[in-house]
Formats: C-alpha cells, structure tokens, sequence
C-alpha cells in the first residue's frame, strides 16, 4: 500500500485528469508515459473515468492510474474493479477511506483543517490531499500544519501550476502535487498529444530541478 504512495512520491507531480470520452484515455495515457510521468488521477467527474481507467490500465499495466473525486463506496468500488490503483478524495469521508483500508487500496482524502488533519490520523493514514491548495492557504497554510502533524505527508492539488509548483516540491513534507496544467480539457479535446507529452517533459525536469 505504501509502496504505490511511494510512487507517487517519486514522480512528484500526479496529473489530474478529466476525461469526457474514452477513446482519449489511450493516446492520453501513452503521451504521459512517453513524456515521464506514467501516473495520473482521472476524475470520476464524468461518466467516461471508469472506462478510461480501464483502458489507461490495460494498455498500459506499467502505468500508476487512481481515482480522484471519488466520493462514495460505490465509486471506489467501481474505480478499483477497473483498474485504479489508488483513490483520491476532495473531502474526508470515513466511509470511503474505511472502504479503501479494508480492500487493501491507498486512499488520499482532502482535508484543509486540523480538525479534519486529526480525523486523517484517527484513520491511521500517512498522507493526505491538500485541497483546494492555492486557494486555501497554500505553502505558507501547508507548513504551519506539517509542523504539528510531523507524521504526515501531503498531496496539495488545486491552483498548482508551472510557476508555483517548485516552491511546493522542495519542501520535504509535500510527497507529490496534483496539477491539470499538463492536461487542460482544450488540449484532449483538440488531440494535442504532442503538446501534452512536451508539458509533461517539461513537469517532470521541474520536479528534477526542485530536487537537487
Ligand atoms: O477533482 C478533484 O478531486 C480535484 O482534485 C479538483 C481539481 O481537478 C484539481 O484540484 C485540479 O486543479 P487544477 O490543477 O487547479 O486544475
């Protein structure tokens, strides 16, 4: 369980993805590969996620695919028998977190509050989403935290983009940030997978560069 969050943690950048036709998940999922970053969190906001987990999983078992917005037992259950190999919430709901903890699946809930950063950790978990990011209080809120809650890493997601994204991956205790800059709507639905494959290039050399 830890290891896929590991993962994560390697790559650094999760993108987020939201996908209204799934004949877009394949060429998607190989432009993020062959741009270096083979994981994604594709949101079950439209009715087309499900099948594109499917599809990214299968053409692409190398690849790590989640879940994001999952927002109930049953879309958990759903994202899991497709494929995902983790689930990502906006919000902490018990349920879903209990859920994915029973079937063996990492779960990253949202929180924002230390109220709910003590319900995280009441649910034994290790890491959460931070969300929505910029527009809560991202670093500096992140950071005033991370310094009571020293066992916890976080995912922040929300606002994240080429310019912020630095300052958030050399702070130790942020384990990966999920951002939609790589995947906008505009550039699936116009096929602009070279351009994609290229934002991804580019993601992956910040996370290098922040690193170092
Ligand atoms: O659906 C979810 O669970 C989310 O995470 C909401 C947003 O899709 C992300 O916060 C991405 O936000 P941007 O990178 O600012 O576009």
């Amino acid at each position: 369980m830890n290891q896929i969050l590991e993962q994560l943690g390697t790559y650094g950048i999760v993108p987020v993805v939201v996908l209204q036709d799934a004949a877009k998940a394949e060429p998607l999922a190989e432009a993020l590969c062959k741009g270096g970053l083979a994981c994604a969190e594709v949101t079950f906001r439209t009715d087309a996620a499900e099948e594109s987990i499917r599809i990214m999983s299968e053409k692409f078992p190398e690849m790590l695919v989640g879940a994001g917005t999952v927002l109930t037992t049953e879309q958990a259950d759903r994202a899991v028998k497709a494929g995902a190999k983790f689930i990502v919430s906006p919000g902490l709901n018990p349920e879903v977190v209990k859920w994915c903890q029973a079937h063996e699946v990492p779960v990253i809930p949202g929180i924002v509050t230390p109220t709910e950063m003590a319900q995280a950790i009441g649910l034994g978990l290790t890491m959460v989403k931070f969300f929505p990011a910029e527009p809560a209080g991202g670093l500096k809120y992140i950071r005033a935290i991370a310094a009571l809650y020293t066992m916890m890493k976080f995912m922040p997601t929300g606002g994240i983009n080429p310019q912020n994204v630095r300052e958030y991956l050399a702070y130790d205790r942020i384990a990966a940030c999920g951002g939609s800059w790589m995947v906008k709507n505009t550039m699936i639905e116009n096929n602009e997978f070279d351009r994609i494959e290229e934002l991804v290039k580019e993601a992956v050399e910040i996370v290098k560069e922040s690193r170092t």
